[in-house]
């Protein structure tokens, strides 16, 4: 167990289905609480602040599934974010995009999670058999990418991220806000590219997400 680690954890997921496959993993554990962020950063930032309103959390992680660009993140292991990125905070120019960081508004558009943290949780994960784990850069997006000329932009802009959600970016905001360590950890249901809704194996994602919730507490 990671020392200092032994106060509560606030997990934070998008949806209900997620939310009950991380409540299976973790099971009946007084110290975690598991809640709906809802869909996108901004439902994500503004109920990850009132849950850190009302109580005191130690570490807030960031749950649930994701896209995940081939190659990198196949479908059923599990993505834990060495960087979360805000991938579409910015402007589009002729030139292609310009992130907020470069635009000279003083914000960055990447949380980085305690490195020792994303070693604990990822290594434990991998220990736990059966699960590939993979860490790097995880974006977080207000859109779903669902064509070749966007995978192939994001790509361009962040070779190095191997996953896409929806919620990393908002509840990691909200946690820096706090100053509460955050962790970002996805299944991979899909992969990134043109729209296939027949290509997302979710209940083989949210089996994954269950079986890598198991060791949360025996790390945190
Ligand atoms: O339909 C279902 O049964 C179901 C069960 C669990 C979750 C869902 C979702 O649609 C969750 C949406 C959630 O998933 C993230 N996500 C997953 N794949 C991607 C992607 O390729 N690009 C961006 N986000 C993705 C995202 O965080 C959403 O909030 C459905």
């Amino acid at each position: 167990m990671i020392e200092s680690s032994e106060g509560r954890i606030l997990i934070m997921t998008s949806v209900e289905a997620e939310r009950d496959a991380v409540l299976r993993g973790v099971g009946d554990n007084e110290r975690v609480d598991v809640l709906l962020a809802g869909v996108g950063p901004v439902s994500a930032a503004i109920q990850t602040t009132k849950a850190l309103q009302k109580e005191t959390y130690s570490l807030v992680i960031c749950a649930g599934i994701a896209g995940g660009f081939t190659e990198k993140a196949e479908i059923g292991t599990i993505a834990v974010a060495t960087e979360i990125v805000s991938a579409d905070l910015g402007a589009e120019s002729p030139d292609g995009f310009i992130p907020l960081d470069d635009l000279g508004f003083g914000s960055s558009t990447r949380i980085v999670p305690e490195e020792h943290l994303v070693s604990a949780l990822s290594s434990a994960i991998e220990a736990a058999g059966n699960i590939t784990t993979i860490r790097g850069p995880v974006l977080t997006l207000s859109t779903v990418t669902g064509t070749a000329e966007t995978t192939a932009a994001l790509t361009q802009r962040e070779p190095e991220a191997i996953a896409e959600a929806m919620e990393g970016y908002g509840v990691a905001s909200a946690a820096l806000e706090f100053g509460v360590p955050v962790l970002e950890l996805r299944a991979i249901s899909n992969p990134i590219g043109p729209r296939d809704r027949s290509a997302w194996r979710i209940k083989d994602a949210l089996a994954a997400l269950e079986s890598a919730s198991q060791v949360i507490t025996e790390v945190f």
